[in-house]
């Protein structure tokens, strides 16, 4: 898919299991909205095939639109219309609605039902945006960034509303910028940058399964600037080497005896004295970075 000469998906080849939580990760930009918007139906591939519950999101979206549900990134309600009266009204639309009354509830939307939709704070529209996609119980949602801009415990109910869906059956894709969420709902990871398919596995194969770990060097006096160059060279290019703060650097790559045999020896040589040096797990956050040189907020 491009947009003039922006390539925003490239050649990306993935696959949902029915009854399963993908997530799609990647950076801003990386072509994630692109992608569900074209298994949505709102745009028509440019090239390459895309399948949703066996069909043609856009040659046979009056059979799809019923089965699905879709939770854009922002807005899809009328700015003044009263929350409740929203979904209500997408609740008409579908055969076997959930009761309103029930989802009014679950996602803590009862204090601002009267509220016309452009009053509500982003994390109300965000909740209100995830009932409006459920209400029809799909088959299948998409999901994107269902938690931006949530306080903590509107992202805990939304976690607990997506995993009952999942419990009931229902597949969900979800995009996240949050690591915590992919790793918490995921059963699948997708991890996509410049519209391509980087890295695929379950949370657990993504961070563990691979015998990668991290490495978290703190020292007592800040470091020079040339630290993290210098100890990169010594440990060569199975890791990454990032600085945290002027006092820590954080390893990604083999937790294995050699990589602190590696750390301790520049230590010595530079002069430098570890105030800890500690094993940790890696996150998809250290995954994406391992692979791309890059942050994944970045
Ligand atoms: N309508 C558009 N016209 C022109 N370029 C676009 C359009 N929509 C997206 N792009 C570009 O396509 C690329 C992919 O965008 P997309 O929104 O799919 O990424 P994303 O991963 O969802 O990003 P974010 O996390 O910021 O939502 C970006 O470079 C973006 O600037």
């Amino acid at each position: 898919m491009r947009y003039g000469d922006t390539v925003a998906v490239d050649g990306l080849s993935l696959e949902v299991a029915r009854g399963s939580v993908t997530a799609v990760l990647g950076p801003n930009g990386a072509g994630k909205t692109t992608t569900l918007e074209t298994c949505e139906g709102y745009r028509r591939p440019q090239r390459g095939t895309v399948r949703v519950l066996g069909l043609d999101p856009t040659a046979q979206r009056r059979d799809l639109l019923p089965r699905i549900g879709v939770m854009l990134q922002d807005g899809g309600a009328w700015s003044g219309v009263r929350a409740v009266e929203m979904l209500e009204h997408v609740a008409s639309l579908h055969a076997h609605p959930l009761p309103v009354p029930l989802l009014v509830e679950r996602l803590g939307l009862g204090s601002c039902g009267r509220t016309p939709y452009r009053r509500l704070s982003g994390g109300q529209q965000q909740r209100l945006g995830l009932a409006m996609a459920v209400v029809g119980r799909p088959e299948l949602v998409f999901v994107d960034e269902p938690t931006a801009g949530m306080d903590p415990q509107a992202r805990r109910d939304t976690w607990d509303l997506l995993e009952e869906m999942r419990a009931d059956g229902v597949t969900i894709v979800l995009t996240t910028h949050y690591m915590d969420e992919a790793e918490r709902l995921a059963d699948t990871v997708h991890v996509i940058d410049h519209g391509r398919l980087i890295a695929t596995g379950s949370p657990f194969e993504l961070t563990r399964g691979t015998g990668h770990s991290t490495i978290r060097l703190v020292v007592t006096e800040p470091f020079p600037p040339d630290a993290p160059a210098s100890l990169q060279l010594a440990l060569g290019v199975d890791t990454v080497v990032r600085a945290i703060n002027a006092h820590s650097l954080l390893i990604s790559g083999p937790a294995d005896a050699s990589t602190l045999a590696t750390v301790s020896a520049w230590c010595e040589q530079h002069g430098v004295l570890p105030e800890s040096l500690a094993l940790g797990q890696r996150t998809l956050e250290d995954v994406f970075l391992q692979i791309t040189g890059r942050e994944l907020a970045t």
